[in-house]
C-alpha cells in the first residue's frame, strides 16, 4: 500500500544524455505511472542554469525557476529521490558559447565580462562564475559516494571484452609531477575541536593586511588544510619537462581537472600555455594585452582574439605559433584533423577520463598525424599523480590488463558537503603580492600560515566530521555486504591525510569489523596492492577522499569495462534521501557531433538504467510502495538480459543506437513485468505491451535504424528545440504508440 507520494526527479542536462532523455523518459514515465510513481523533470542544463540566473534581463515568458537551487534544498530532505545525469561543467569558452547561442535565440543575456570594470559587470561576472565549472554536482552531493560495477555488468565485460591496447615494456610513456614547490609539498592541516569562525588574510611585506575571505565557519571536529603551488617552481618544472619530452621524442600532454578545480587549474593551465608558447607570448605581449587574451582559456583564446586583426598581423601571429612546434615537443592532440591540441581549451582534457583513456590505449595519445605515440603525461601536483605512474609501471611490467579475467576496484568516496579539494574554489586565491597568507580563528589564533610570492596559488580545503563518520560507516557496510577487503587510500606523508587517519582510527572501532580486512595505505601502495589483486581476478574496495573518488571511478571502470558509463553510482544522502548519478563519466561532445552529422547517437544509457532501478528500490522503502519494488526488480532483470543479449548502442551509423537500446530495454522490462507474480495488476497491465513489443521487434528496430544516415538540425547545441529533438529521438511510430497505450 502506498502511504506517501512516490516521486522521482529526473534531471534534464546537456549534450548526449539530454538527447537520450527525449527517448528514454517517455518510456520511464509510462512504466512509472502504471505503478503510482510520478517522474518529474528539472532542468539543470547549462543553458537552463544561465537562463534561471538572469531573470531581470529576460522577458517574462523566458524566465524559469532555479531548479538547481531547489534540488540542492531537496537533497537535504529525506524525501529526495533524484536521478542525476552528467552535465556540462563549463569552461569560460563553453560559457561564452552558451551565452552566444541563447542571445541568438532572443535571450537578451549580458555578455560574459572577462575584464569587469563597472559594478554591474562585476555582478554579472560573479553570477556567471557561479554557473562556471563544476557547479551542479557539489550542490546535490549531500552524501558520500558509492560507485561500483554491478555483477551483471562485470559479467558482460568478461564475456564481451573491450579492446585494450598492448603495452610494450620499453614504452617511454610516464607521468611527470613536481618534486618540490607544489601543493603536496606545502600542505598544513589541523582539526578544530570546537566550532569556530575563521577568516583568510594576506599580510604584505609592509605589514598591510588584505582580507581574502571574511568568514569561513567551521563545525566541531572539522579538518581544514591549506597549501600553495609556487608559480616559480611550477614554471621551472614545466620548462624542464618540455625540454625532456623533446629529447625523449615523446608527446607532451597535460592532465588537469579545470572543471572541478575551477580556480586553481585554469591558472596552472595558463602557465603551461605561456611556458610552451613562450616565444609567441614574449614577442606579442603588447598586442595580446590590448586584445585581452586570457591564457587560462588556452591557446584557443589567442586564435579567437586575433580573429579580427588585420590579415597580415594575424597571419604573422599564426606563423609564430606554428614555428613554436619546431622547437617544442609535439603536443598530444584532442582532434588532430582540426588541429586542436591539448593546450587549446582547459575543458578538453580532463584528468579523470584522459589518463585512463591513455592507459587503455597502450599508454599513448594522438599526435598531429593522427597516430598514437608515447607521451609525457604532465600532472603537476604530486598528491595523486603517483596513482597513474604506478599503473603505467604495472602495465609496462605485466602487459595490458585482461578484461576477461581481471578483478574490480569499487569505490567508497568521501564527498559530502564539498569535502576536500573539490570544495576549495571559494577559498583559492592567485596571490597578488609577496607576503604571507594565514587562516585565523575568531579568537585570533593563526591555524595555518604560508609565505607566498606573487602569482602563487594558495588554497584552503575543508572536510566536515559528520561526513567523515558517514564515509567510514559506508566503507564498513560495503566491505561487509560484498565480503571484500577495503583499503583507505591515505598518505602518512600528507598533513591532511594524517588528520583523516586519526579520524578513521577513531571511528572504525565504532563498527563491527570482525572478519573484515580493512587497511590504510598510501595511494601508491594502495594502487600496487589493488592492481596485484586485480590481475589475479580479485576485488578490492578503494576508500578514498573526494579527488581519488573521481579519479578511481574512471580509472578502474575504463580499464575493467571500457567506460565508466556502466557504473552504478549511488549517493546515499546523509538525511535519508537518495541521489542516483548515472555512470561516472561525462557527456562527450563528439557524441552530439555524430548525432548531428548522421542521426546516430552512440550514448549508452546503461548508467541511467542502473540508477533508475536503484531509485525505484530506494523509493519502495521510503514510501512503502510495493509496486516500485517490483518495477526496480524487473528493471534489474531486464538490464541483465539487455547485457546478455548485447543490445548496447553501436558506434556505427545504421546499427542499433541509443534509441534501439532503449527499445530493447522496454521490451525486456515489459516481458519481466508480464512474467512476474508479485503484483498481479502490473502483470495484467504489461501483458499486452509485452506481446506487442515482442511481435513488432523487427519492425520497430527497422524504423529506428532506417531513420539514421541523414544529418539532423535540432536548432541549438546547448538549448535545442525540444520538439525537434523529440521528433528525431522517437522515430518509430510503432514503438511510440505502444508506449502511449501503457
Ligand atoms: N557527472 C558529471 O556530471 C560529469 C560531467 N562531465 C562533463 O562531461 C564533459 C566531457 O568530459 P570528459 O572528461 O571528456 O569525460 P567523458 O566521460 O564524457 O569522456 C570520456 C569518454 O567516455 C566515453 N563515454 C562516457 N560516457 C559514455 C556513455 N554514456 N556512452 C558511451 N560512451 C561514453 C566516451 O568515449 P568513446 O570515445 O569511447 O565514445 C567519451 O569520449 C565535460 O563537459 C565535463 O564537464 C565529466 C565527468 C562527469
Ligand atoms: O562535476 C564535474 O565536473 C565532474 C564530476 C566527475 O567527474 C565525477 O564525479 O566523477
Ligand atoms: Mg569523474
Amino acid at each position: 500500500m502506498t502511504t506517501k507520494t512516490s516521486k522521482i526527479i529526473y534531471t534534464e542536462t546537456d549534450e548526449a544524455p539530454a538527447l537520450a532523455t527525449h527517448s528514454l523518459l517517455p518510456i520511464i514515465q509510462a512504466f512509472a505511472n502504471a505503478s503510482d510513481v510520478a517522474v518529474e523533470t528539472r532542468d539543470i542544463s547549462l543553458a537552463g542554469r544561465v537562463i534561471a540566473n538572469f531573470p531581470e534581463y529576460l522577458k517574462e515568458e523566458q524566465r524559469i525557476a532555479d531548479a538547481l537551487a531547489e534540488l540542492g534544498e531537496l537533497a537535504k530532505s529525506p524525501e529526495a529521490n533524484i536521478i542525476k545525469l552528467p552535465n556540462i561543467s563549463a569552461s569560460v569558452p563553453q560559457l561564452q558559447a552558451v551565452i552566444a547561442e541563447l542571445q541568438a535565440q532572443d535571450y537578451a543575456l549580458p555578455d560574459y565580462p572577462e575584464n569587469a570594470s563597472t559594478d554591474e559587470e562585476a555582478k554579472v561576472k560573479a553570477t556567471y562564475d557561479k554557473i562556471k565549472g563544476s557547479a551542479v554536482n557539489p550542490v546535490l552531493r549531500e552524501g558520500n559516494s558509492d560507485r561500483r560495477a554491478p555483477g551483471s555488468v562485470k559479467q558482460y565485460a568478461r564475456t564481451n571484452p573491450h579492446s585494450m591496447g598492448a603495452w610494450a615494456s620499453d614504452s617511454k610513456s610516464h607521468v611527470a609531477a613536481m618534486t618540490e614547490g607544489d601543493f603536496f609539498g606545502s600542505e598544513q592541516s589541523v582539526t578544530v575541536e570546537k566550532a569556530t569562525d575563521t577568516r583568510i588574510e594576506h599580510v604584505a611585506q609592509n605589514g598591510s593586511i588584505t582580507v581574502l575571505k571574511t568568514s569561513q565557519p567551521l563545525l566541531d571536529g572539522e579538518v581544514i588544510d591549506a597549501s600553495k603551488m609556487s608559480v616559480a617552481a611550477l614554471r621551472t618544472f614545466l620548462e624542464a619537462q618540455m625540454v625532456e619530452a623533446k629529447e625523449q621524442g615523446v608527446l607532451f600532454s597535460l592532465h588537469l581537472k579545470a572543471t572541478m578545480m575551477k580556480v586553481s587549474d585554469p591558472i596552472i593551465f595558463g602557465h603551461v600555455v605561456t611556458v610552451y608558447y613562450k616565444d609567441v607570448f614574449e614577442k606579442h605581449a603588447a598586442v595580446f594585452a590590448e586584445l585581452g587574451v586570457d591564457v587560462n582559456n588556452g591557446i584557443g583564446d589567442v586564435y579567437a582574439k586575433i580573429a579580427n586583426l588585420p590579415a597580415e598581423q594575424k597571419a604573422q601571429i599564426e606563423a609564430d605559433i606554428m614555428a613554436v612546434y619546431d622547437t617544442r615537443p609535439a603536443l598530444a592532440m584532442v582532434d588532430s584533423d582540426k588541429g586542436i591540441t591539448n593546450l587549446h581549451v582547459p575543458s578538453d582534457v580532463i584528468v579523470d577520463a584522459s589518463m585512463p583513456a591513455c592507459i587503455r590505449s597502450s599508454g599513448q595519445m594522438w599526435n598531429a598525424e593522427g597516430q598514437l605515440q608515447d607521451t609525457k603525461a604532465t600532472i603537476p601536483d604530486r598528491c595523486y599523480a603517483g596513482v597513474f605512474q604506478t599503473t603505467i609501471e604495472f602495465c609496462k611490467e605485466n602487459g595490458a590488463f585482461d578484461p576477461t579475467t581481471m578483478g574490480s576496484v569499487p569505490n567508497v568516496g568521501l564527498m559530502a558537503q564539498k569535502a576536500e579539494e573539490y570544495g576549495s574554489h571559494d577559498k583559492t586565491f592567485e596571490i597578488a603580492e609577496a607576503g604571507t597568507v594565514r587562516v585565523v580563528d575568531s579568537n585570533g589564533n593563526t591555524l595555518l600560515e604560508h609565505s607566498v610570492e606573487k602569482g602563487d596559488i594558495w588554497r584552503m580545503c575543508q572536510a566536515k566530521d559528520l561526513p567523515i563518520q558517514d564515509w567510514v560507516k559506508l566503507a564498513v557496510n560495503r566491505a561487509r555486504a560484498s565480503q571484500t577487503p577495503a583499503i583507505f587510500w591515505l598518505n602518512e606523508e600528507r598533513a591532511h591525510d594524517r588528520e583523516i587517519i586519526k579520524k578513521v582510527n577513531a571511528y572504525l572501532p565504532q563498527h563491527d569489523t570482525t572478519g573484515l580486512d580493512i587497511q590504510i595505505m598510501s595511494p601508491v601502495e594502495a594502487t600496487k596492492f589493488s592492481l596485484d589483486r586485480i590481475k589475479q581476478g580479485l576485488d578490492t574496495i578503494s576508500v578514498t577522499g573526494n579527488v581519488l573518488r573521481d579519479y578511481n571511478t574512471d580509472l578502474f571502470p575504463i580499464l575493467e569495462l571500457g567506460t565508466s558509463a556502466k557504473m552504478l553510482s549511488i549517493v546515499p544522502l546523509m538525511n535519508g534521501g537518495g541521489l542516483f548519478e548515472t555512470g561516472a563519466g561525462g557527456s562527450a561532445p563528439k557524441h552530439v557531433q555524430q548525432f548531428e552529422k548522421e542521426n546516430h547517437l552512440r550514448w549508452d544509457s546503461l548508467g541511467e538504467f542502473l540508477a533508475l532501478a536503484a531509485s525505484f528500490e530506494h523509493l519502495s522503502v521510503t514510501t512503502d510502495n510495493a509496486k516500485a519494488k517490483v518495477l526496480g526488480q524487473t528493471l534489474d532483470l531486464a538490464t541483465a538480459k539487455f547485457l546478455q543479449e548485447n543490445k548496447s548502442p553501436s558506434r556505427r551509423v545504421n546499427e542499433l543506437d541509443n534509441r534501439g537500446s532503449h527499445f530493447y530495454l522496454t521490451l525486456f522490462w515489459a516481458q519481466e513485468l508480464a512474467a512476474q507474480n508479485d503484483d498481479t495488476a502490473l502483470k495484467a497491465k504489461f501483458a499486452t505491451p509485452a506481446k506487442l513489443l515482442t511481435e513488432n521487434e523487427a519492425k520497430i528496430v527497422a524504423e529506428l535504424n532506417d531513420a539514421q544516415g541523414v544529418s539532423v538540425d535540432v536548432k541549438g547545441y546547448f538549448k535545442a528545440d525540444a520538439t525537434l529533438v523529440s521528433k528525431a529521438m522517437r522515430p518509430s511510430n510503432t514503438l511510440n504508440e505502444i508506449i502511449s497505450n501503457i
